[in-house]
Formats: C-alpha cells, sequence, structure tokens
C-alpha cells in the first residue's frame, strides 16, 4: 500500500494499537520549557516515578526570560519562580537544560534545531504549540498538555489519535521579498484557523523544495494557527546538509545508516491524501494580518475588508469585533496603517535568515518618528552569528534596540509588552486580542515587511522597494 510520509513515522512507532483504547505512540524527542513542565515534574514526584530516558529530553528558558539587564535579578516574582523551578526540576531529574546563561540558551524551537536535536522520522512532543515547527525535517512534532508531559517523561510514549493527512501544494517562484511567513499567512488566510482541524499536514511543491530549512521551520511553526495537529516537509539534500555535523546528529559511522531511512520517508508517489489544498506561489504578496486571528489576514497591496463583505455569518461578526478592537475602519489600505512598535522575533521568524533580511531593508534606514523597534534574536547562537556579520550594527544604527534572546513580546510574558492602544508589526504567529500586552493591537508579518514598516511608520509594499 502506497503511504504518505505521516502514515510512514505512525507506522514505525506505534508501540499498541488496542481495541477500545488510544493507539499508544513511541516518542523520540521531548522538548521543554520552563512554562507547561513545572506541574508535570511534580506530578512525577509525587507518584514516586523517573524519568524513563533523560537523553530524550532537551530544554531550555525562554517565555520568562528578560531581554535586557540579564545581570540583574529577574524583577517579576512569577517569572523568577518559574525560571528557579525549571532550574531545580531539570537538575533533579539529569535533564540536559540551556539556562538563560548557558551559551546554547534561546527559544526551545530554534535552539533544538541548532544542536540537529531532532532528525526525520522522529517522533516529537513538547508542551507547547509551536512544536510543530521541527516538521521542518519530516519529524512528526506536536505540542501536547503538561498532563500528558508528565506521561511522556514517565513512559517515552503518549496516547495519540490518528490525524487525517491534508496536503498543501505550493508551486511557482515567490515574489521579490515574499518569504515562508507570507506562504504560512496566506494558507491560514485560505483555509482559516479551523481549516486544518483533525488534520497533519504535508507541505509539498516547488515553492516549499525551494525554502531554506529556516522557511520550512517558519512555515511549519505556523500549521498549528491553521488548526493542524503538525505540519511535515519532506526531508531532502537540504535536511541532510543542515543536520550533518551538528552535536546530536548522527555520527559518521550511524550517517549512513540513517540517511537511508530518511530517504525512505517521503510520501510514495501516488499516496492518498484526506484533503488537498493548491496554493500558486507567484500569487502571493507580502502578507499583514489585520484582526485578531491569524486568518484575519490580506495582502500588502490590498484594503482592511467591511464586516459586510463574510457571507458566513461567524466571520462577518469576528470581523467587526476584530476591527473594534483593531481599531480598524473599513476600506482602509493596508499601507495606510501606522505602527508604533516593531518586533522581529520569536519562534517563528527569530532565526539568522530573518534577521539577514530584515537587516538589508533597514539598512541606512532610521526608525521613524515616535515609533520603537526591537530585534530580538531566537537564540545566542542567531544573535552571535548576526553580530559576526554585523548585523546588529545595522540594527542599532537605524534606531533598532538589539537584545537578549527569548520568546520577548511574541507573547509578553517576560514584561517586553505593548501598552495600551500601541499598533505592532510583528513577525510572531499570534495577533489574539492582548496577546502582546493588554489592549495591544498586533499585525503578523514577514521580518522584511517588519523592517520597511519601522523606517517608514506604517505598513509599506517592499515588493516596491
Ligand atoms: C506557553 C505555551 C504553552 C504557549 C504555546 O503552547 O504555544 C506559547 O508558547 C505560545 O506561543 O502561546
Ligand atoms: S516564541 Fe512565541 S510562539 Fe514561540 S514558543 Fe515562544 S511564545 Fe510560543
Amino acid at each position: 500500500m502506497k503511504k504518505t510520509m505521516y502514515e510512514k513515522i505512525w507506522d514505525s512507532h506505534l508501540v499498541v494499537d488496542a481495541d477500545g483504547q488510544a493507539p499508544l505512540l513511541f516518542v523520540d524527542r521531548h522538548l521543554m520549557h520552563e512554562v507547561t513542565s513545572p506541574q508535570a515534574f511534580e506530578g512525577l514526584r509525587i507518584s514516586g516515578r523517573k524519568v524513563r530516558n533523560p537523553h530524550s529530553i532537551l530544554a531550555t528558558m525562554d517565555h520568562c526570560v528578560p531581554t535586557k539587564n540579564r545581570d540583574l535579578p529577574i524583577a517579576d516574582p512569577i517569572a523568577k519562580k518559574q525560571i528557579e523551578t525549571m532550574a531545580e526540576n531539570c537538575k533533579e531529574n539529569g535533564l540536559n537544560l540551556y539556562d538563560m546563561k548557558n551559551p546554547n540558551n534561546g527559544v526551545i524551537h530554534v535552539v533544538v534545531p541548532e544542536h540537529g536535536f531532532v532528525h526525520p522520522g522522529m517522533v516529537v512532543v513538547c508542551g507547547d504549540s509551536h512544536t510543530a515547527t521541527h516538521g521542518a525535517f519530516g519529524a512528526l512534532a506536536f505540542g501536547i498538555g503538561t498532563s500528558e508531559v508528565e506521561h511522556v517523561m514517565a513512559t517515552q510514549t503518549l496516547p495519540q489519535k490518528k490525524s487525517k493527512t491534508m496536503q498543501i501544494v505550493v508551486n511557482g517562484t515567490l515574489s521579490k521579498y515574499a518569504s515562508a511567513k507570507d506562504i504560512a499567512l496566506a494558507i491560514t488566510g485560505k483555509i482559516g484557523t479551523a481549516g486544518g482541524t483533525g488534520y497533519v499536514i504535508e507541505y509539498t511543491g516547488s515553492a516549499i523544495t525551494a525554502l531554506s530549512m529556516e522557511g520550512r521551520m517558519t512555515l511549519c511553526n505556523m500549521a498549528i494557527e491553521a488548526g493542524a495537529r503538525a505540519g511535515l516537509v519532506a526531508p531532502d539534500e537540504k535536511t541532510y546538509e543542515f543536520l550533518k555535523g551538528r552535536e546530536f546528529a548522527p555520527s559518521a559511522e550511524y550517517w549512513d545508516q540513517a540517511l537511508a531511512y530518511w530517504k525512505s520517508l517521503p510520501s510514495d508517489e501516488g499516496a492518498v491524501f484526506d484533503a488537498t489544498v493548491i496554493l500558486d506561489a507567484a500569487e502571493i504578496a507580502p502578507q499583514v494580518s489585520w484582526g485578531t486571528s491569524p486568518e484575519q489576514v490580506t495582502g500588502v497591496d490590498s484594503i482592511v475588508p467591511a464586516p459586510e463583505s463574510f457571507s458566513d455569518e461567524g466571520k462577518r461578526k469576528a470581523c467587526e469585533s476584530a476591527l473594534a478592537y483593531m481599531d480598524l475602519q473599513p476600506n482602509t489600505k493596508i499601507t495606510d496603517i501606522p505602527v508604533d512598535f516593531v518586533f522581529i522575533g520569536s519562534c517563528t521568524n527569530g532565526r539568522i535568515e530573518d534577521f539577514r533580511i530584515a537587516a538589508e531593508v533597514a539598512k541606512g534606514t532610521k526608525v521613524a518618528n515616535g515609533v520603537t523597534a526591537i530585534a530580538v534574536p531566537g537564540s545566542y547562537h542567531v544573535k552571535q552569528q548576526a553580530e559576526q556579520e554585523g548585523l546588529d550594527k545595522i540594527f542599532t544604527d537605524a534606531g533598532w534596540e538589539w537584545r537578549e534572546p527569548g520568546c520577548s513580546m511574541c507573547l509578553a510574558m517576560n514584561g517586553d509588552e505593548l501598552t495600551k492602544g500601541q499598533r505592532c508589526a510583528s513577525t510572531s504567529n499570534r495577533n489574539f486580542e492582548g496577546r502582546q500586552g493588554k489592549g495591544g493591537r498586533t499585525h503578523l508579518v514577514s521580518p522584511a515587511m517588519a523592517a520597511a514598516a519601522a523606517a517608514a511608520g506604517h505598513f509599506v509594499d517592499i515588493r516596491k522597494l
């Protein structure tokens, strides 16, 4: 029988599939951060159980960490407690933790690939919805809840319902400055935040294979915003090249064996998907979200929609309330929307490629009057690399703040936040009400779009730069 990549990974990880019970999957890699793990460790402690395989786990501190003045004590007592608890839990259980002072620190989904910890064909979990990022390597990677975190720590297995499969085909060539982020947003715009519910998405087509590993990570990262359980891209030469020589990649001795397995993973020619969605890369304009859900998004050359333009009652109401929250009038040109704040960073767009493209746009510009712009590398390695390339200088010369790594303003848990009514061009993945601070307004964009908005003080069609 012809199988999709998802089915191959599923079948090879199935431990038991007994009648009346959810199938049990083997878990290769378990990623952790300080927010969703404390109760799981507590549960283990109470039941007197141990972590089954500490080597399957990699942990970071990312959500609560400050992005400046790291030498000072952490001011927020909740953040301080979370960070201390994480350190104690990892120590007690012998886990590999890259804490705030470790040169490998950063956002979990940026750090993990840097060390080659996830390989094609693996099952990867984390108490975090953006675990989907690692699907870029052809691994089945998805977020789990805290009680599941405890289960995986104790058993290295997880009860899972099998998903349906969706193929999203993106052929053609992206226009200048359009990026993986724009593909991701265009997909969410097309299928909606519930479009992928119940599915694992496999991204295929020439525009996907043309993406760098960073781009594939950006794309898979947002599979969750389209409602999917996970996103996958078939491994290819770029994947192998990226992994080769990294700390946790298979060593030379096992490389050929690993490669042979990885090459068996891509979906068989003629394998049947439960659903197929097709997009043309050439038609994807740089995207800007206008609402409070990642599906409320449009091209930069477009306008803010009017509620009446939606035939669906639910979507019309959602548009109305989003426009009220965002303080936007229907039919406003996207390029006429001003910004007060610009954030480049997060596990969606906090990688070196993101800062390179943003620096290219920011070079020689000045942040517009009244605008605050911050660049927050996704990891310390990204930060170092960017500094080696002189990118930090480009940003600071242009009036940007260059920060320490962390989730930062992606979800504003560390004190980096918008004030009420501030409007932000953000390279993160969620524009929910209050996501970047109470009363803050988020517009999701690519790094290049964010950099252009910082200089102009409003959104700009970067294809015309
Ligand atoms: C804190 C964590 C549970 C959450 C997630 O699951 O994604 C966060 O990372 C986010 O991006 O909203
Ligand atoms: S960067 Fe944002 S999306 Fe990614 S893990 Fe942190 S909070 Fe979640």
